[in-house]
C-alpha cells in the first residue's frame, strides 16, 4: 500500500441533550448523530510529515501542527505525507476538524498495521463518533459510541458563515442537568423518526443563538423553505432542515442561497 485516499463526511447531531457536567468541566451529552454525503479528502502517504490543505473552504484553517490531522498523525506516532482538500466550513458544529481528524486515524491504522488508541478521544469528544462515520448514539462526553440503524434523510445543511467557538457555547448553557433523549424505537420509519426527533432538542440552540443572533434567521428560513423540521447541528453555526425526498431538498437547496451562507442539499444516513 502506497497513498491511500479517505472521506471525512460532516457530522451532523440531529439531537443533542446536555444532561450534566463532570468534574473537569466536559459537559455529558446524550446525541442522535448521523452523517452527510458531503465532506472533505483525504490523501496519505507513509514518509516525510507534511501537510497540503486546499479546497473551497481551506481558509483559515490551520496548516501546522494545530491542525487534527497533524495531530492525528503524532497520536499514531506516525510520519506521513497528507493533503486535506476541505469543502466543510470550520468551526461549524458539524464536526470538520473531528471528521478530517478520524479519516486520518483510518488511513493511518491501515498504512501502518497500528491500533487507533482510544478511538481518538484525545484529539476530541466528536473524534469517537467520527471513527464510526454512520448513524450513532453519542454519550458520555463523546466516549460511548453505538451505532444506530436509521432510514436515510433529505436534508438541507446551511451555515451563515459565522465561526462558533464550541467551549463558549457549552458556557452559556443555563442549566447543564436536562433530560436526555426519549428511547428510539427499533426499525422506525421515516415520519415515526421525524415525530420522534421533534420531541427532542438541541440544548446548545439558545446559548448559540444568543452568540449569534443570525442562527434564528437561519433556522426560520430553513421552516419558510419547508423543512419539516429545523435544528442546529453540535454547538452551530451549521443548522439542518429534513425534507420528505430529493427534489424537496434540492428546490429548498436553492430558495435558501444568500450572500455568505454555505448551503448543502445532502443525504444524511
Ligand atoms: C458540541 C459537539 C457535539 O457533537 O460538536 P461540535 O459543535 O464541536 O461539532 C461536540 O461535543 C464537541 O466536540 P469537539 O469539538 O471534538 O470538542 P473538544 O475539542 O473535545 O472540546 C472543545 C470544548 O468544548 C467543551 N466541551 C466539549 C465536549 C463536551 N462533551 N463537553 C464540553 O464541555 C469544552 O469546553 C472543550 O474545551
Ligand atoms: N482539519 C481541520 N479542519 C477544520 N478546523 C480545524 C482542523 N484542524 C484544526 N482545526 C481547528 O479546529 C477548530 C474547530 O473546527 P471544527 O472541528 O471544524 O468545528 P466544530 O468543533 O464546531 O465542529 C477550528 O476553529 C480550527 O481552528
Amino acid at each position: 500500500m502506497d497513498k491511500l485516499e479517505g472521506f471525512a463526511p460532516a457530522k451532523i447531531n440531529l439531537t443533542l441533550h446536555v444532561t450534566g457536567q463532570r468534574a473537569d468541566g466536559y459537559h455529558l451529552l446524550d446525541s442522535l448523530v448521523v452523517f452527510a454525503d458531503v465532506g472533505d479528502h483525504l490523501t496519505c502517504r507513509l514518509g516525510e510529515m507534511s501537510l497540503a490543505v486546499s479546497g473551497s473552504m481551506a481558509q483559515g484553517v490551520p496548516v501546522g501542527p494545530s491542525n487534527l490531522v497533524f495531530r492525528a498523525a503524532e497520536l499514531m506516532g506516525a510520519q506521513a505525507t497528507i493533503t486535506l482538500e476541505k469543502h466543510l466550513p470550520a468551526a461549524a458544529g458539524i464536526g470538520g476538524g473531528s471528521s478530517d481528524a478520524a479519516a486520518a486515524l483510518r488511513l493511518l491504522a491501515d498504512l501502518t498495521g497500528r491500533a487507533v488508541p482510544d478511538q481518538g478521544v484525545s484529539l476530541g469528544a466528536d473524534v469517537p463518533v467520527c471513527m464510526l462515520a454512520r448513524a450513532g448514539f453519542m454519550r458520555g462526553i463523546g466516549e460511548e459510541v453505538t451505532p444506530v440503524d436509521l432510514p436515510p434523510l433529505h436534508a438541507v445543511l446551511v451555515n451563515p458563515g459565522v465561526p462558533v467557538p464550541t467551549g463558549a457555547v457549552f458556557g452559556g448553557l443555563a442549566s447543564k442537568d436536562n433530560a436526555p433523549m426519549e428511547a428510539l424505537p427499533q426499525g422506525i420509519s421515516v415520519d415515526q423518526l421525524l415525530a420522534w426527533l421533534s420531541r427532542q432538542r438541541n440544548d446548545l440552540e439558545a446559548p448559540a443563538i444568543a452568540a449569534q443572533p443570525v442562527i434564528a434567521d437561519v433556522l426560520q428560513a430553513l421552516r419558510e423553505s419547508g423543512a419539516g423540521l429545523a435544528r442546529m447541528s453540535g454547538s452551530g453555526a451549521t443548522c439542518f432542515g429534513l425534507y420528505p425526498d430529493s427534489k424537496k431538498a434540492a428546490d429548498a437547496a436553492l430558495a435558501l442561497a444568500h450572500p455568505g451562507w454555505w448551503v448543502q442539499a445532502t443525504v444524511l444516513s
